[in-house]
């Protein structure tokens, strides 16, 4: 096999695999010293296939390379990045990733034309300053034995091939294999590639008019990792989305954070660790000076003093246009556990956001013949994004997946931080939710990256306003260290009560004694439950923001009036808790839920838009560490455990086909509800826990489980119908449920495992333009 040792300057271009499509490709940047080792990408990357051709994903390198030292002279071709089309709409989807990093100067761009396949022409090299080497790198999927044709213009000597340009191909066992130059003459070289069967792609070429071209290997390729690489589909409508400039700031943030990121992931595996020891979670005694301080946020802006009552949706175009029409004061757009992350939700979704903030979202339901467009008066936006510890798979930023949530709001803050100032926020904005924190640190990440796209944008710091969703068990310890770390970015925090109770069996993972009764038997009278959510309203109070209170899982029942009004009474007398207790405006689910909830906070609130003055719960100071780790009573039965079983595959086949929050049993689920299933079983499993009522005395064990399985997926093909059952995903999803319910250790997050079968990246085919 071939190396190359001497990284000497040299320039990346790229070409698309759809031979059939005129491309065009950039050069990107120069390098002069050896590049910094990076981490082979598909150490991280969950296992994904190419779509269509079902093979295992050998990823290709991206193709830009960082620039080390800055040129002396700005380079001849500075006017053709300058030209290039802001929205990136002429640039093909594999390339967008090349143009972060082209503000500086410091690359050169070439124009390549694919005339068609298998021949390959590139063109523009003439244009590249004196003693400039060069790489090129051909990211296409080979067939069998094919011929390419390279054409450098400008670099006219045949014995220019010979000697200085060199070929590689990527095999499917990712190393690269040097390949025959067959003839070579004038400005074109003929390369024969080796004849196997393979579907692995790219070619690299190399050239280097200067200097012979040494031998390399797989850690020269190292090189093409430092990058922004684009693997989802790319299409007109994402292309509003994938900008480069707005790609390029998702890859700043990244690189400006990724190594807090994963510190904080570090950190929360070792806290995972001592708890699993058998410590328990409490009030860190380092920052007691801050819980004791007197110290408030910054004042809570004009636009969102009110937030009475919160609708939550995906961020489906329909569904975003009826929350905000719904009557709520706040929409919160969901890109976490509302939404199943396809690259497809998430983008269509960024999309849908933007033309929401715009005030030009409509949806044409054709098949009932309605157009959906926007009331006058609407909800304010809040947005969402993933937790900390999701992949977005489809961005490679430096040949590791992005950080799903700095994805979902690089992407939405760059698009929509003006327009949402003007329209939204009255001068501030955009807001946020912010979801699953486990540490004040985590919250500080948060601060720091606000903090930096305040200043990308070039407004004022703590224009972004954050409500934080405290819904693991060790931030409720943390809450004012979290406050404190967002204190100008801070809008309050939530009652996120299902993720809360999922994260109570994960902490206690390794404590048999804290076992959970039926999951229906933990509601917000447990005396945990309560604690927490008094503890909150206190602290937030104190701090001068808003208490928010959780989601009633209740939803409309449409063909059962006497059900429905049962329902209803449920969502109000939950609503009624919160708002008695000094919660400043509480969450639905469901567009139908809204009049009954305003209702009861306008009854008990009148006017007021909130009760940060009015309720101080200074009684609930003196809630303390073992209040808030009570451990739950109630029983637990057979009906418990068929039902986390017949929801956690429901669930997981709708999460597979796109629908991360469904109606299963007139309850709204989503994946913090659907946790408590798939955690709940895997207690009972793992300490073989002894049920109660009809399955008095029976031990719940693996074979147990198994029939348990059994039975409600038939159950399930009965009740969905054999058709449905047949086309959806209930198999895959009973294979996924099984194996995290039976696991000899917890699964940190459903989701994670089930990401790796939604992923499809695209790395054939350009989008067409
Ligand atoms: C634990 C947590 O994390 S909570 C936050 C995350 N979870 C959520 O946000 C769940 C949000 N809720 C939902 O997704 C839905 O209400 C579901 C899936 C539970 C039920 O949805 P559906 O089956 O569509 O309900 P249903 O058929 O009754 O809907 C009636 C209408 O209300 C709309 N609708 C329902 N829920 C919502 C919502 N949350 N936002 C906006 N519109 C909604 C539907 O689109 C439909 O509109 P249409 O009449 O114009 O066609
Ligand atoms: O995200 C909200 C929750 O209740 O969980």
């Amino acid at each position: 096999m071939a190396t190359l040792s001497s990284l000497t300057p040299f320039l990346l271009v790229s070409s698309l695999h759809n031979a059939k499509q005129q491309s065009r490709v950039q050069i990107l940047s120069t390098s002069s010293k050896p590049l910094a080792h990076v981490r082979p990408a598909t150490a991280t990357v969950p296992t994904s296939s190419f779509e269509g051709n079902g093979a295992t994903f050998v990823q290709p390198p991206p193709f830009e390379l960082r620039k080390s030292k800055p040129p002396s002279p700005v380079s001849p071709l500075a006017s053709v990045v300058q030209s290039l089309p802001a929205d990136g709409s002429s640039i093909p989807h594999d390339h967008v990733g090349h143009l972060p990093r082209i503000k500086n100067h410091s690359c050169i761009v070439a124009w390549f034309v694919i005339p068609i396949f298998p021949v390959f022409s590139v063109r523009g090299l003439e244009q590249l300053a004196v003693g400039s080497p060069l790489a090129v790198a051909l990211p296409i999927v080979v067939v069998s034995s094919v011929s390419i044709r390279v054409s450098v213009e400008g670099l006219e000597s045949s014995l220019f091939w010979n000697v200085y340009v060199q070929y590689w191909l990527q095999l499917s066992n990712r190393n690269w294999e040097l390949v025959k130059i067959i003839t070579s003459s004038g400005t074109e070289s003929v390369v024969s590639l080796p004849d196997r069967k393979t579907k692995a792609g790219p070619i690299l070429v190399a050239i280097n008019p200067f200097k012979k071209v040494s031998l390399y290997g797989n850690d020269y390729i190292e090189a093409y990792k430092q990058g922004v690489d684009n693997r989802g589909r790319y299409d007109e409508e994402f292309a509003k989305i994938l900008t480069k400039d707005a790609l390029k700031f998702v890859a700043e943030l990244q690189r400006e954070f990724r190594s807090h990121i994963r510190y904080a992931l570090e950190c929360r595996k070792e806290a995972k660790r001592r708890y699993n020891e058998g410590a328990l979670p409490g009030f860190d005694p380092a920052t007691r000076y801050i819980r004791e301080g007197e110290w408030v946020c910054a004042p809570v802006p004009p636009a969102v003093a009110d937030r009475k009552v919160e609708i939550t949706g995906p961020v489906e175009r329909k569904m975003v246009i009826n929350a905000l029409n719904s009557g709520a004061k706040v929409f919160m757009a969901d890109f976490e556990d509302a939404l199943s992350p396809s690259w497809e939700n998430l983008m269509r979704g960024q999309v849908n956001l933007k033309d929401a903030v715009a005030g030009t979202i409509t949806f044409n339901d054709k098949a009932r013949n309605k157009v959906y467009k926007l009331n006058d008066q609407t909800a304010k936006l809040f947005v969402r994004p993933r937790g900390w510890h999701l992949p977005e798979a489809h961005i490679f930023i430096d040949g590791e997946p992005a950080t799903g949530c700095l994805v979902d709001f690089g992407l939405y803050f760059y698009h929509n931080h003006a327009p949402f100032r003007q329209t939204q926020g009255a001068g501030f904005g955009p807001f946020f939710y912010l979801p699953k924190m486990e540490h004040s640190r985590e919250a500080k990440i948060w601060n720091n990256v606000f903090e930096r796209a305040e200043k990308m944008a070039g407004i004022e710091r703590g224009s972004i306003r954050a409500t934080v969703l405290i819904e693991t068990l060790p931030a409720v310890f943390q809450m004012n260290e979290i406050l404190y770390e967002l204190r100008d970015h801070s809008v309050g925090l939530n009652c996120g009560r299902w993720d809360y109770i999922f994260s109570y069996v994960k902490t206690f993972q390794a404590h048999p004694d804290r076992l959970l009764p039926d999951r229906v038997l933990v509601g917000m009278t447990q005396h945990f439950m309560k604690s927490y959510s008094d503890l909150l309203i206190r602290t937030c109070h104190r701090r001068g923001v808003h208490a928010m209170g959780g989601m009633a899982a209740q939803i409309p029942i449409r063909d059962d009036p006497a059900a429905n009004e049962a329902a209803l009474e449920l969502v109000r007398k939950d609503k009624l808790r919160e708002v008695k207790a000094g919660h400043d405006g509480t969450w639905a689910a469901h567009p139908g839920l809204i009049p009954a909830c305003v209702e009861v906070f306008n009854n008990n609130m009148g006017n007021a838009p909130n009760q940060i003055k009015d309720a101080k719960r200074d009684d609930a100071a003196s809630i303390t560490e073992e209040d808030l780790l009570q451990i739950p009573r109630g029983v637990r039965t057979m009906d418990g455990l068929r039902l986390n079983t017949r929801v956690g595959i429901q669930y997981v086949a709708a999460w597979l086909t796109g629908s991360g929050s469904v109606p299963l049993y007139n309850l709204m689920e989503d994946a913090a509800t659907a946790e408590i299933s798939r955690v709940q079983n895997w207690q009972w499993i793992k300490y073989g826990v002894e049920l109660d009522g009809d399955g008095l005395g029976v031990r719940v064990s693996k074979e147990l489980f198994s029939r348990v399985v059994e039975e409600e997926m038939a159950r399930i093909e009965s009740e969905v119908g054999k058709d449905k059952f047949k086309k959806g995903m209930y198999k895959e999803a009973c294979k996924i449920f099984k194996r995290q319910c039976t696991a000899p250790t917890l699964d940190d997050f459903l989701t994670l495992d089930a990401y790796n079968y939604i992923v499809i990246q695209h790395p054939k085919g350009p989008a067409k333009l």
